[in-house]
């Protein structure tokens, strides 16, 4: 479909933009559950990030389901779309020298490893946001496990579609352990060198 599409020498390159960020870009992808805590804890590490200095953005079903993505359901394939976008949208942020903090249940291993390849590897984190199943339907922060009990919401993570976990996360967060302030700075300290201009 691309085949005719003749890419544009643009002069101010992904360097450049790095150069007068003085940082690299970087893709953190937070996966799990819903009400795993992906939001929570990404928004924590932003906050963190930004007041060093870090120039972010974060992307999650607030701004894509209801924009971009409105026209995609909670089927199978079209989450995989839904994160196909996402990781095209990402790359875009990357390539203008932003750290990108998504936060996505992304519960398909090949939409995740898609994500990777889209983005290139040493552009991305994978940060798996384990709490159970069970802890997820305490919280039920927004109401959905009920409904899905009872019927009302088809394709529910966990429920009635799957989730399948990272087997090798860059890093692992059990919620359920760890305290809130804990994971955010270990996810930071993490990252820190990984946005060092002079690291290779
Ligand atoms: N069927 C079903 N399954 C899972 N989640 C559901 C569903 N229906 C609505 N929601 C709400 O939508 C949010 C998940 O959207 P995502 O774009 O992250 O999902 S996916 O990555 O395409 O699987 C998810 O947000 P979070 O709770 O922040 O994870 C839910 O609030
Ligand atoms: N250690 C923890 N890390 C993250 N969230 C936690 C933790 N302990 C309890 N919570 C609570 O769990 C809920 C997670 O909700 P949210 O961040 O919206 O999840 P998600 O984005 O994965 O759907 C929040 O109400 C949060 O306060």
């Amino acid at each position: 479909m691309s085949k005719n599409i003749v890419p544009h020498n643009y002069h101010i390159t992904k360097q450049d933009r790095l150069k007068k960020n003085n940082h690299k870009s970087l893709l953190l992808w937070f996966t799990g559950l819903s009400g795993s805590g992906k939001s929570t804890i990404a928004n924590l590490v932003e906050n963190a990030l930004f007041n060093d200095g870090i120039n972010t953005y974060s992307l999650d079903g607030d701004n894509i389901r209801k924009g971009i993505n409105n026209d995609l359901s909670f089927s199978a394939e079209d989450r995989t779309e839904n994160i196909r976008r996402i990781a095209e949208v990402a790359n875009l942020m990357l390539d203008s020298g932003l750290v990108v903090l998504a936060a996505f249940v992304s519960p398909y291993k090949k939409d995740r490893e898609n994500i990777r390849t889209i983005v290139k590897d040493v552009n991305f984190v994978e940060i798996y946001v384990n709490t159970s199943l069970e802890e997820c339907e305490r919280r039920d922060v927004k109401g959905l496990y009920k409904k899905a009990r009872l019927g009302e919401i088809k394709n529910m993570t966990g429920i009635s579609a799957p989730y399948e976990a990272p087997e090798n996360p860059d890093i692992e967060i059990n919620t359920e352990e760890e305290n809130i302030e804990d994971s955010v700075m270990r996810i930071v300290d993490f990252i820190k060198p990984k946005l060092n201009l002079k690291n290779a």
